[in-house]
């Protein structure tokens, strides 16, 4: 099957839009390779570039090893299954799915069997004799992959090819894909903004944000050891609890981790604690997921924050409850998709959205969780002080409960904190680790 190889791959438009930049990614033989990120952010693009739809303005995109900048799209072995999956109307599905195999000049008798072999992997071998029109938009959507898939291709480029589904159909079909794909050993690149399907699906995923590649690894990886700060806080639901910290080092004791009223501290035998004691006097971010808190009793000793509910919110399955620790958050703009405006900031978040937007617009802080004017207008690009890309407002941790608790909003909580399951970055955002991954 193809291997890919982007180098250093770079696209301006004649707009002067930058949609992707110094992008280098290799897709192994085999391997199910998912591009993620919010709308805008390039995934598209990029997979043009492979498909050879669009020229790459600089670097070089591989296709097993040799350089196909050049080479016509129709060369290049591939097979792409869109967002719109354009079926041809007035053919039935066995001819939609025939198509390609009758333009490269495959006999009937071969054409017809592997057809068939297809449609009923595919689970559409009773409907090869209907028109696309009436079918269910999971059965169009298994008639485009079949299309793509009779060819044999070397590589699947597929674009959003669930996001016109209702969510069950696409859990079902997301699961048939993986399911099939990795069946027939094809390559794939897949692009999409839903990290459920991400996660779920690829054998690794390479996040995009402004056309920047961010992180690439399995799963596991960009989840558990996000390589930046902005990865962190794309990943997640409820997203990773972002906290300020001012870092003070005790030496060969511990470090502290200020977080304002109250402070975490990282014993000096753990791995991490010297690489975080480089930023002794300094800013940085600490992050938490909200399975690294547990609620405990509000004199248990060690790892322990102490917090007032803000808010509890009820998702059937979980509660989530929302404490103020009298900490200061750090919010990662440009996330995109639900979960920010859903999980990220709660009961407040239409007021907070309104007042970033008039920040915006005027160029002030709104006070309270706005920046000191002089670092906003210190023009450095940190996280910690970019009124741009990332905002400072009161932390709300974000913490998992049962799904009725027996707690109501005012009610002080304590939580422990698995201080193995805390993520350190800097002001750029890069994660502060020592070998890491
Ligand atoms: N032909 C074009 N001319 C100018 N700008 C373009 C062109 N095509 C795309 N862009 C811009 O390039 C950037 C990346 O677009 P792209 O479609 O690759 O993003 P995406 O991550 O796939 O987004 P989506 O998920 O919304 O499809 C966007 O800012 C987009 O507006």
């Amino acid at each position: 099957m193809t291997t890919v190889a982007l180098k250093d791959v770079t696209k301006v438009f004649p707009d002067g839009t930058v949609a992707v930049d110094k992008v280098s990614l290799d897709v192994n033989d085999g391997e199910f390779m998912v591009l993620l990120g919010p709308s805008g952010c390039g995934k598209s693009t990029v997979l043009r570039m492979v498909a050879g739809l669009e020229d790459p303005t600089s670097g070089a995109v591989l296709l097993d090893g040799e350089l196909a900048n050049d080479l016509p799209p129709r060369e290049r072995g591939i097979a792409m299954v869109f967002q719109d999956f354009a079926l041809y109307p007035h053919m039935s599905v066995g001819s939609n799915i025939a198509f390609p195999l009758r333009l490269s000049g495959v006999e009937e008798g071969p054409r017809g069997e592997r057809v068939a072999d297809v449609a009923s992997a595919l689970g559409i071998g009773d409907v090869l004799g209907r028109k696309p029109s009436q079918l269910s938009g999971g059965q169009r959507q298994r008639v485009a992959m079949g299309r793509a898939i009779v060819r044999r291709p070397g590589l699947f480029l597929m674009d959003e090819p669930l996001s016109n589904l209702d969510s069950g159909l696409r859990a079902e079909l997301r699961a048939e894909i993986s399911g099939l794909v990795r069946e027939l050993g094809v390559s794939t690149v897949y692009v999409t903004h839903d990290q459920a399907e991400a996660l779920t699906m690829a054998d690794r995923v390479a996040i995009m944000r402004k056309g920047v590649l961010q992180d690439v690894g399995t799963p596991t990886q960009v989840y558990g050891r996000p390589a930046t700060l902005y990865v962190a806080a794309f990943l997640g639901s409820p997203r990773m609890n972002l906290l300020e910290a001012t870092v003070y080092v005790h030496l060969d004791r511990y470090v502290t981790l200020n977080l304002g009223e109250q402070a975490l501290y990282l014993p000096w035998d753990d791995i991490r604690a010297r690489a975080v004691a480089h930023y002794h006097g300094e800013r940085i971010v600490v992050g938490m997921r909200a399975e690294a808190l547990t609620p405990v009793a509000p004199d248990t000793p060690g790892d322990v924050l102490q917090g007032r509910i803000r808010y509890l919110e009820h998702h059937g399955h979980e509660s989530l409850a929302f404490l103020d620790i009298g900490a200061t958050a750090i919010v990662v703009d440009e996330l995109g998709g639900p979960a920010t405006e859903e999980r990220t900031a709660g009961a407040g978040r239409g007021l907070r959205r309104l007042g970033q937007v008039m920040q915006r617009l005027t160029g002030r802080a709104t006070g309270g969780a706005g920046q000191p004017a002089a670092e906003a207008q210190s023009g450095r690009t940190s996280v910690l002080n970019d009124p741009g890309r990332h905002h400072r407002r009161p932390a709300e941790l974000a913490v998992r409960l049962a799904p009725y608790p027996a707690v109501t909003t005012g009610h002080p909580m304590a939580v422990s904190v698995r201080m193995d399951a805390v993520h350190f970055f800097d002001e750029r955002g890069d994660r502060i680790d020592v070998g890491w991954r």
